[in-house]
């Protein structure tokens, strides 16, 4: 199996097609990287080919649009599976997820959260879902690695009510923190579950993280991929008092701090370059600006190595990676300067001599360093494949047939109404037992009258309501002339009025809809079928004839409902079902371990 794996950063955009049968071996390895004025770099190695240069090309955006050419020209087939880094992941995604609807519209939400990067990450997604349509998607986020971090890792001391709307630390480049941990621990020799490690990613984006035993502790970013280190173009840590003073001084807005922060300050707003290469030879040219810049940037990253040190008590290995991390000598070596005190000291000509040709983890600590330093390219790519795979080899969930009943048109009626349509004092007579415990047909009918026509006997469904409540179809809606919106049962602020009649009355009264489409269930089957109260899943009906997804079908849990989907007469002629069709659920909810507020 050939997987395609797309990898957005905030500065480039790598990409990889992998041969599962061949050890997940790498047939393909692309990069857009060093975008400025309308330019950027390309990489591409494939087979035997290498090209390399500078091409026409404005955006991470433009340079996702390039890669089905540059696959075809490569040679390479269709992927039968695409992974995609998806940055944030909320409290929702603790792991790898199937991407539909459902699992996209929720990524989709977080993107004021990550906007460097989920929009980025979805216009992949996109890409790939229009131009291998039958081929599964898979997500694989930077944020779930850092699931394991303890509470008082991830919560803010903020007031309580920030919080439980979810405002709390998440972490990201877990998929790349992970790797380079597990290549550590294969280097030293131990399993990971024995090491205390501090991996210290610096590319565009940067981020230290704590691995302890095996486990992400805590990571320098927070909430947003903003917190934390000195990184390209984002500030990393400020004191939030600054908002305060620059609302105060400037009158800038909210969106406006956030702006600056994400894309003018960082490296770029020390010196005007986001660019570390650039950074570098205007330093050893004398920049003071740029000189600066490096001793803030390595001071930052120092703290947070020293910090996680102390938190998990005890270090066995610093591991660097990222672009920096990789292939800046004098950056690991100011940051690793003056650490002896904890048993780190560096070998200055291993760090220089660094060679990290095929996947080499090279160890640079001195002689006697207590604590190892490693150098690893890190393999994003790689881990997403592997998680791509995972995901698609786990048994498909046996979908539980859910019995599908349409609705046709019908009333719930108030005591009231049925006064004034049937006389004082009259009761319905219960006629034909629902599926619903205690719920009937009535075996009386009315009539319901709009300006454009009328619709002859409707029935009536009991129990008796506190407010009037009519249902029909689109198409009813239509024969009746009036404008009829989408609701769910019960809400009928501000629905239009039609009129009923009865044999000793008509009234008009508001309450007319079409009901929203949703799942009866209760708390024993909701739990075996994975289902909460007032979630929306896609439900598969009407195989194999005319068989469609019903998006967005409302969750009903009631303590003695039966469970049993309801969909109305046009949805069920669309799906051409009749009585005794049955639904399947194809949320993937096996991934879904949480409802988060975000
Ligand atoms: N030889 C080098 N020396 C110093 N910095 C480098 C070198 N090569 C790449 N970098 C830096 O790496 C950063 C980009 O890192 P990378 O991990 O590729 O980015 P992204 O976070 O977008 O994935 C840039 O700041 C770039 O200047
Ligand atoms: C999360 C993050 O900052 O990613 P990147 O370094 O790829 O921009
Ligand atoms: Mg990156």
């Amino acid at each position: 199996m050939h997987i395609l794996v797309f990898n957005a950063g905030s500065s480039s955009l790598k990409f990889s097609m992998f041969e599962t049968a061949d050890d997940m071996r790498e047939v393909f390895k692309g990069s857009f990287d060093r975008f400025q004025q309308g330019r950027c770099d390309f990489r591409f190695r494939g087979g035997a080919s290498n090209e390399s240069g500078e091409m026409q090309c404005a955006s991470i955006d433009v340079a996702i649009a390039e890669i089905p050419a540059i696959l075809k020209r490569f040679g390479l087939p269709d992927p039968d599976a695409i992974g995609h880094r998806i940055t944030h992941g909320g409290a929702r995604f603790s792991s790898a997820a199937l991407l539909d609807e459902t699992t996209i519209a929720a990524i989709e939400a977080l993107n004021p959260l990550a906007p460097l990067h989920n929009p980025a990450n979805l216009q992949a997604v996109r890409l790939g879902r229009r131009l291998w349509q039958d081929r599964p998607q898979v997500a694989v986020f930077d944020t779930a690695f850092h699931q394991s971090n303890p509470p008082f890792a991830t919560t803010y001391a903020v007031p309580k009510s920030w919080r439980e709307a979810g405002l709390r630390r998440y972490g990201f480049h877990g998929t790349s923190h992970k790797y380079v941990a597990l290549r550590a621990a294969q280097e030293v020799g131990r399993p990971l579950d024995d090491l205390q490690l501090v991996s210290v990613h610096l590319g565009n984006g940067a981020s230290v993280c704590a691995v302890n035993r095996g486990e992400s502790m805590d990571s320098s970013m927070g909430m947003t991929p903003l917190e934390g280190l000195v990184m390209g173009t984002r500030s990393g840590d400020v004191d939030p008092g600054a908002f305060g003073f620059l609302n105060r001084e400037f009158g800038l807005s909210p969106a406006e701090i956030e702006n600056a922060l994400y894309n003018d300050s960082g490296l770029k707003g020390l010196t005007g370059s986001s660019d570390m290469r650039d950074i570098e030879d205007l330093a050893a040219t004398g920049n003071r600006e740029a000189q600066l810049a490096i001793e803030i940037y390595a001071y930052r990253a120092k703290k947070y190595v020293g910090a996680y040190a102390a938190a998990m008590g005890g270090l066995d290995a610093v591991v660097f990676t990222g672009g920096i991390g990789e292939n800046s000598p004098s950056m690991r070596r100011r940051i690793c300067d003056g650490l002896d005190f904890m048993g780190l000291q560096l070998d200055h000509d291993r760090n220089q001599a660094v060679d990290l040709a095929n996947a080499a983890a090279p160890q640079i600590q001195a002689y006697g360093s207590r604590v190892r330093v490693f150098v690893t390219e890190t393999a994003e790519q790689l881990m997403i494949a592997r998680e791509t795979a995972a995901v698609l080899a786990l048994p498909q969930p046996a979908f539980e047939p859910i019995p599908v009943a349409v609705s046709a048109r019908h009333v719930h009626l108030s005591k009231e109404a049925v006064t004034a349509l049937f006389g004082p004092g009259y009761a319905l007579t219960p006629e034909t037992p629902l599926r619903q415990p205690g719920h009937w047909a009535a075996k009386e009918r009315v009539v319901l009258q709009g300006p454009k026509g009328q619709l002859d006997r409707v029935a009536i469904l009991g129990p008796i309501r506190p407010r009037t409540q009519i249902e029909v179809s689109r198409t009813d809606s239509f024969s009746l002339g009036i404008n009829v919106p989408v609701r769910e049962s019960g809400k009928l602020d501000k629905t239009p009025v039609v009129t009923i009649v009865g044999p000793a009355g008509s009234i008009t009264t508001d309450g007319l809809i079409v009901a929203a489409r949703h799942i009866h269930t209760n708390p024993r089957d909701a739990a075996r079928l994975g289902l909460e109260d007032g979630e929306f899943v896609d439900v598969r009906v009407g195989e194999p004839e005319r068989g469609l997804v019903f998006a967005r079908t409302l969750v009903r849990v009631g303590a003695t409902s039966f469970t049993e989907m309801h969909i109305d007469t046009d949805e069920a002629n669309a799906a051409g079902i009749g009585a005794g069709a049955e639904g399947a659920i194809i949320d993937d909810h096996a991934t879904v371990h949480a409802r988060a507020p975000i």
